[in-house]
């Protein structure tokens, strides 16, 4: 059985067991494939890679294919942003790119995330197109074309470049830089090593925000020993740190800077459903105009009450950016998930870390108020939602078993919750005559499946949590 499949974003393995140049190689040279069949291959294409261990040699691999193939190639000079890599499609008017990074997975994965020429995720139709020809090379019917990486130096085929200033530029003019500068902010940076490292402190440096410290602000493969993944656990260091330091914010970003992790004064985390409900919120008040929003099913439905407010409507997409990323093209003006992706359409259709880290100064410079502060406002006018994720490790029968006790799910029921509605777009989602609603669906990137809950208030999340989880046959406690 071939081991390059797609998930939620792109192609991850284990490097040296999946992840070799072999494989770097097919899923290449298939992507050159997608890309000629598409008449786009007389535009170049723009790689990228994050600081995981051989990224750039992974990254020239990626380069010699394409330059095999006939397609001119832009590869980064050193580990960049996702989001930064993606600007470039729009501001060079490219082919699309490849980026090099398994994003917050342990470090011995890597992975190739496909962004094409619209500078959003690939949908699973494009990843699907691109799999039929991983399929054809595996079994010999379609060969690799490869152009050996000096030489394509030499030719001019694959040229160097630094998105950086392009990239810094165009997320000035998302936001507000002189409402920026002029609150004269100080901020906690947590880069988690990753492929923030370079970018996030000198956009800041240029909007006159003071980075008073800066974690975890080396290249290190090994990312220290933890995840890259900017959640409320791993960033404890951050949040003492914002705290004791009198700033207004702490940031972080994940391993290739696509999603965000917000703190506040407080030295309290605000999770990535109150940035989403924050940010939205603050495009409405905005802009006006706007038709729709978007969230995916597993994000809060305080989005809805907020959007409801302003009388702009909500969709719903699966989980995964690739999806809101659509919406985003298709008119949504902001678009977020629970997991930390976000972006606005006046940037691009493609989650940004450094983006959301802007939006926030932008809002506390605007309203001189810190972000849970805003949040109790915001609860006062719509009423509180409170939320929780389990991640729950099972054996292939136990996830089974699981999914299917959901598809069948037809209890007007689930303990004192009266069943309002079944929603299957990912997984299946209870949404309940309260308020409250419960997602089970599989993870797309771990061996998980992944429980979503929102209600109310603690104590009926605690209530359903336990009946829905004893319907289920799970003894697992929250976490
Ligand atoms: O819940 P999962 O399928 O594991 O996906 C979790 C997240 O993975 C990646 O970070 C994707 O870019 C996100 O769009 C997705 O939400």
């Amino acid at each position: 059985m071939s081991v390059i499949t797609f998930g939620t974003d792109g192609w991850r393995g284990v490097i040296a067991k999946e992840f070799t140049f072999a494989n770097v190689a097919i899923v290449t040279q298939a992507v050159a494939c997608y890309i000629k069949d598409r008449g786009l291959n007389g535009k170049p294409m723009i790689i990228g890679f994050d600081q995981r261990f051989l990224g750039h040699l992974f990254a020239e691999r990626v380069a010699e294919v394409l330059a095999g193939n006939g397609i001119s190639v832009l590869l980064c000079d050193a580990p960049a942003p996702t989001p930064a890599v993606a600007a470039m499609i729009v501001s060079q008017g490219l082919a699309g790119a490849m980026m090099v990074t398994a994003s917050h997975n342990p470090p011995e994965y890597n992975g190739i995330k496909f962004i094409p020429e619209y500078a959003g995720p690939a949908t699973p139709e494009i990843t699907d197109e691109i799999t039929r020809y991983v399929r054809e090379i595996e079994n010999g019917s379609l060969e690799v074309h490869v152009m050996p990486y000096a030489r394509a130096l030499r030719a001019g085929t694959v040229s160097l470049l630094s998105p950086r200033v392009r990239y810094g530029e165009m997320l000035k003019q998302v936001v507000d830089g002189a409402m920026i500068r002029g609150a004269g902010l100080k901020v906690v940076l947590d880069l988690m090593h990753g492929a923030g490292i370079g970018y996030l402190e000198q956009i800041l440096q240029e909007l006159g925000v003071e980075v008073v410290a800066c974690l975890r602000n080396s290249p290190d493969p090994l990312f220290g020993g933890e995840l890259p993944e900017p959640s409320a656990q791993r960033l404890q260091e951050l949040a003492r740190l914002t705290k004791d330091k009198g700033a207004d914010l702490g940031l972080a970003l994940d391993g290739d800077a696509d999603r965000f992790g917000v703190i506040d004064p407080s030295g309290e985390y605000v999770t990535p459903n109150e940035v989403l409900a924050l940010l939205t919120d603050a495009l409405l008040t905005r802009q006006t105009g706007v038709k729709k929003v978007a969230r995916t099913v597993a994000t809060t439905h305080l989005i809805d009450r907020i959007a409801t407010a302003h009388g702009v409507a909500v969709v719903e997409t699966p989980v995964g950016f690739k999806y809101i990323g659509q919406e985003i093209l298709n008119g949504a003006a902001i678009g977020g998930e629970e997991s930390g992706g976000l972006s606005v359409a006046e940037h691009l259709p493609e989650k940004d870390g450094l983006l959301v880290g802007l939006l926030m100064l932008q809002l506390v410079a605007g309203s001189g108020r810190p972000p849970k502060q805003l949040l109790a406002e915001l609860v006062a006018k719509h009423g509180a939602m409170v939320n929780e994720r389990v991640d729950v490790h099972l054996t292939e029968e136990q996830k089974a078993a699981v999914l299917a006790v959901m598809k069948q799910w037809s209890h007007p029921q689930v303990g004192a919750w009266v069943v309002k509605e079944k929603i299957v777009i990912d997984g299946v989602k209870l949404t309940f005559l309260s308020g409250a609603w419960v997602l089970v669906r599989p993870s797309g990137t771990e061996p998980l499946v992944r429980i979503y809950f929102e209600a109310q208030d603690e104590q009926e999340l605690v209530g359903l949590k336990q009946a829905m989880l004893k319907e289920l046959g799970l003894s697992v406690p929250a976490g």
